[in-house]
């Protein structure tokens, strides 16, 4: 299965004076569910879209088995943007459009933008659609035009659409930080469900602990662009967590702490 651990070695990108990603290096195996967490601007989106090279790194290597990610050109960018589906905080659906389009659109990824201008889609690509959608509850929303769904049930349609892209890789940058509790459930149970029962690698940025701790096998907390913490939910002591938030009292340490349903004495103890 080494052919599918994505390796990352020794990346940075900076932005003018600013480094977002410092010197990051990290082995992600295939079908682990890993956490991103940190700081606002502790440098987690731009990790992520380094993977996925909608970002360029200023130094270092990606690679994903022997491919060598931050090499890839033209189709073979395409094809590794098709691998590695992404899903944002603000859905990126098209809201004028149904659903069930929405969710093809995923498929343009797969066949080429020229054919897909037409928006001319297969029966086979219909059904995939469909399918997807059934698996994330959504069927019976497939004619509604997009902008009339809740947050929670655009970000399911915008899974549908990730996961008709047939990826081996599912990038989620803050999947539920515009959602209610009982929403960011049921689309965090779908990023698990597809993990467990498709084997796809999960690599998602979240700013609540609570969810960290209940859905990644692996966490990794960034700040100011380094990673502070590679581990698994029990080593996230109360210490590791202030130095990872930049300290006790800091308005995000105190969202991070008080959104975690443990209380904090288990914490300390964790
Ligand atoms: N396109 C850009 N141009 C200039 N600076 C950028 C750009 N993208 C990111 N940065 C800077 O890089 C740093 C890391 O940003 P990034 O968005 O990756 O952090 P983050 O951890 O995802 O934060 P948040 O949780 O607020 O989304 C920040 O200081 C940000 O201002």
């Amino acid at each position: 299965m080494t052919h599918r651990t994505l390796h990352i070695s020794g990346v940075t990108r900076r932005f003018g004076s600013k480094t977002a990603v410092d010197n990051v290096t990290l082995d992600i195996a295939p079908g682990q569910f890993v956490g991103i967490i940190g700081s606002s601007g502790a440098g987690k989106s731009t990790l992520l879209r380094l993977l996925n090279r909608m970002v360029e790194p200023s130094s270092g290597e990606i690679r994903f088995g022997h491919r060598e990610v931050t090499k890839l050109k033209a189709r073979a960018l395409r094809e590794w943007r098709r691998e590695c589906a992404m899903i944002f905080q603000q859905f990126n659906l098209i809201e004028r459009l149904d659903v069930l389009t929405n969710v093809l659109v995923g498929r343009i990824a797969a066949h080429g933008f020229a054919s897909s201008m037409v928006m001319r889609f297969s029966d086979a690509e219909r059904q995939m659609a469909i399918e997807a959608l059934d698996r994330l509850g959504m069927t019976e929303h497939a004619l509604q035009r997009a902008g009339t769904l809740s947050g929670g049930q655009q970000q399911r349609v915008a899974i549908a659409r990730a996961l008709v892209q047939k990826p081996q890789i599912m990038l989620a940058d803050e999947p539920i930080a515009s959602l209610d509790p009982g929403n960011a459930t049921r689309v965090m149970d779908a990023l698990r469900s597809i993990n467990r029962e498709d084997g796809l690698t999960v690599l998602v940025n979240l700013h609540t602990l609570d969810t960290a701790r209940e859905y990644c096998d692996r966490i990794v907390a960034m700040r100011t662009g380094r990673i502070v913490f590679d581990g698994v939910a029990g080593q996230l002591t109360r210490e590791v967590v202030r130095d990872i938030y930049g300290g006790a009292g800091t308005d995000e340490f105190n969202e991070a702490i008080t959104s975690t349903r443990l209380p904090l004495p288990e914490l300390a103890l964790a």
